[in-house]
């Protein structure tokens, strides 16, 4: 494996029950790389990334993270150097703006003073006001919502960021706003992202590498 490899897939299938939804899939990212991950519905997008997650476990073949087997992370550990963005946010609804966006930060044991100091360094990024870090997330719009979910996803520095059609909700203006957000992201952080989108521009806008897959394989593979 080369060192910069930060996820591996060997050789990975997948079944819900009967239903085999990976097939024998393998491919490799690098540190650094922006992943467009398109496709049919249907054709597994979502599970590959709950695989990586490890919400879901491989039938067989080999997953690497981060150099190591995935069998050998504790998965808390593993989860901690990711962040996961849904579509519509996914925000704990018990919980304030503020205190969803310190979910990962606690998680990685930063103190208050960290969190507090992350948070403002990040709400001008989002183009967020303070105000409303004291909100729930009913008060919120769709598009603050995603906002909310993008810091809570990105806060702890994670070596990965997994979203999955995170903007689809959207209106275009936003989804713009956005899209130009989480690109800025990544130029500034070097993080690696894998991003599930049916948006054929998006993925052009935002992918160093555009994954196509179709039936559980990858099917084609487009570098921007
Ligand atoms: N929890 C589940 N239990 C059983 N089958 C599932 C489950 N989740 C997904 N599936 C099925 O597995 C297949 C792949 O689903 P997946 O959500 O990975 O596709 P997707 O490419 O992300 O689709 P979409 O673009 O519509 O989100 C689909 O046929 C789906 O119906």
């Amino acid at each position: 494996m080369s060192n910069s490899n930060i996820i591996k897939f060997s050789g990975v299938n997948f079944s819900y029950g009967q239903q085999k939804v990976l097939h024998d899939l393998s491919f490799s990212v690098e540190k650094g790389e922006f992943i467009c991950l398109t496709g049919k519905s249907g054709c597994g997008k979502s599970t590959l990334l709950r695989l990586i997650n490890s919400l879901l476990h491989r039938e067989d073949g080999e997953i690497e993270l981060l150099g190591e087997n995935i069998d050998n992370w504790e998965i808390h550990q593993l989860r901690r150097k990711m962040g996961y963005v849904l579509q519509e946010g996914a925000l704990f609804p018990h919980l304030t703006v503020y205190q969803n966006m310190c979910y990962c930060m606690n998680l990685n044991n930063y103190d208050e003073v960290r969190c507090r100091q992350r948070i403002e360094e990040l709400l001008p990024l989002v183009n967020l006001d303070k105000e409303i870090l004291n909100k729930f997330p009913e008060k919120l719009s769709g598009g603050q919502g995603q906002r909310v979910g993008i810091v809570r996803a990105i806060a702890h520095n994670p070596e990965i960021v997994l979203m999955d059609e995170p903007f689809s909700a959207l209106d275009e203006e936003t989804r713009e706003n956005l899209q130009n957000l989480v690109k800025n992201i990544h130029q500034h952080l070097n993080t690696t992202f894998i991003m599930v989108t049916h948006n054929k521009d998006e993925a052009e806008k935002l992918g160093t590498r555009i994954i196509h897959m179709n039936e559980g394989k990858i099917s084609t593979v487009n570098t921007n």
